[in-house]
């Protein structure tokens, strides 16, 4: 058998007791069968349950197809996309490919420049785009589960028109690839209008589940990495937290441990990771989490930390400041290289005493360091284990989180799968532009400014 993303909350006895762990696993089975069994608030956004082993494929081969044309005819892929229609491929992309994915040479890479746009309303990030793609072959793609969201509205104009004034109408209609909802939308319009070729977000899987639909899948592929391992490794996470009991049940006991901290006054998790690969892996799981859980006044504030990069910037706060806070550590077990550190004949560095050690071992010290320290600052320190940084591990990791939030939201009373709160700022933004249908909203809001 292969081995598995493991969670351990062996540091954390000292804050929580085997009773209360015993307790919570009525509340945590029933917000699991609530979940699988799709019975749940939100439960028509389900679709992301069995879509390791339930998936469309004959658009799966439409996506290794579009994969292949785009490394073929580009020489940079524009991701269009915000929130959960970019985050997902985004933290695959960083953490599968090279860490200077972008700049390391061709021959190295083998596979488009990838670039991430309309996750912001920057001119200044646009521009300077522009100037990175220059006069070089692109394909974009699309992404948009509504059609309608601003930022990547305004992108994709932006960089439509320059597509078309390179290619004339037609050729750039083939160089856009569009990711939507298979009947509505703006963008759904425009495609069938266009002639794009088109990828559905399924109606059932939200915005924030959807990396393992063509949201996260097609880029993910244009990068190189492969798609079919990322599947079969999410398959084998949905087996394990479908079938295994409470006590065995890996996502299941995150989320029951991540309510039981709650309940004492944790009430923001960090999570932490080692290797600047996984940056993104959070930045996917502070969506995946907050817009799940942060509702109704309730909820568990994601953050995240880089490290040892923000020990020299946060640590102060985590070991020292308000005792709010727990920490959940990503720790990828093994290394995909080995750097030794040589002896020199002087040893001005003072750094001799390491050497023959790798920088791995030196990186798993400040690790498990870091965890003594901060448990007896009073954070609670949990643990995924993920064996080794490839696509089978990775699509394990997005499996089990999507899970355990999905059994969190439900164990903490909310509907993890609606975002309510998210219109709030657009509705102000469209008075403020002067949407149509928004006149009254702007007299208002003007007079606030
Ligand atoms: O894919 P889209 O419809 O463009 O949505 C992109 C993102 O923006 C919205 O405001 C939602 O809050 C997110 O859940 C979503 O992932």
């Amino acid at each position: 058998m292969k081995s598995m993303v493991t969670f351990d909350y062996s540091s954390a006895k000292g804050f929580i007791s085997d009773s209360e762990i015993t307790m919570m696993e009525r509340i945590a089975e029933n917000a699991k069968e609530e979940l699988v069994k799709k019975e749940g608030p939100g439960n028509e956004f389900l679709g992301w349950i069995d879509l390791p082993i339930d998936y469309d494929k004959e658009e799966f081969a439409r996506i290794q197809a579009a994969a292949k044309k785009i490394q073929n005819d580009s020489e940079v892929l524009l991701v269009i996309g915000i929130g959960g229609s970019y985050l997902g491929a985004r933290a695959a992309i960083e953490f599968l490919r090279h860490s200077f994915y972008n700049s390391v040479s061709k021959e190295i890479r083998k596979t488009p420049e990838i670039y991430y746009v309309g996750n912001n309303i920057s001119s200044t990030y646009m521009k300077h785009l522009i100037e990175v793609i220059g006069d070089r072959d692109f394909s974009i793609n699309m992404i948009s589960k509504s059609g309608t969201t601003t930022e990547p509205a305004i992108a994709f104009r932006v960089f439509k028109k320059m597509l078309t004034e390179k290619y004339g109408k037609e050729e750039a209609a083939k160089r856009i690839y569009a990711t939507t909802d298979k009947a509505r939308g703006a963008l759904k319009n425009l495609a069938t209008e266009e002639g794009y070729e088109s990828f559905i977000v399924p109606d059932e899987v939200g915005g924030r589940y959807s990396v393992l639909t063509a949201v996260g899948l097609l880029p993910i592929a244009v990068s190189g990495a492969d798609i079919v391992k990322l599947m079969e490794g999410a398959a084998a996470m949905r087996e394990h937290c479908i079938n295994s009991s409470y006590e065995n049940n890996d996502a299941v006991l995150y989320a029951a441990i991540r309510n039981i901290l709650l309940r004492k006054g944790k009430t923001i998790e960090i999570l932490a990771n080692y290797e600047p690969s996984l940056h993104f892996v959070s930045e996917w799981w502070k969506q995946l989490y907050g817009e799940s859980e942060g509702k109704d006044q309730k909820g568990i504030f994601p953050a995240s930390v880089d490290l040892t990069t923000d020990l020299h910037s946060m640590g102060q706060f985590i070991q020292d400041g308000q005792r709010t806070l727990f920490e959940t550590v990503m720790n990828l077990e093994k290394s995909t290289c080995e750097i030794l550190i040589e002896e020199e004949e002087v040893d001005l560095d003072g750094l001799n005493y390491l050497t023959g050690q790798s920088v791995d071992f030196i990186n798993k010290s400040a690790m498990k360091g870091t965890r003594l320290a901060h448990t007896d600052g009073s954070v609670p320190n949990l643990i995924i284990n993920i064996p080794e940084q490839n696509e089978f591990y990775l699509g394990q990791l997005f499996y089990f989180f999507e899970f355990a939030c999905g059994v969190s939201g439900y164990i903490l009373g909310v509907n993890p799968f609606d975002q309510p709160g998210v219109e709030s700022y657009k509705k102000n933004m469209f008075a403020l532009l002067g949407k149509p249908g928004f006149e009254k909203q702007r007299e208002e809001l003007l007079k606030r400014l």
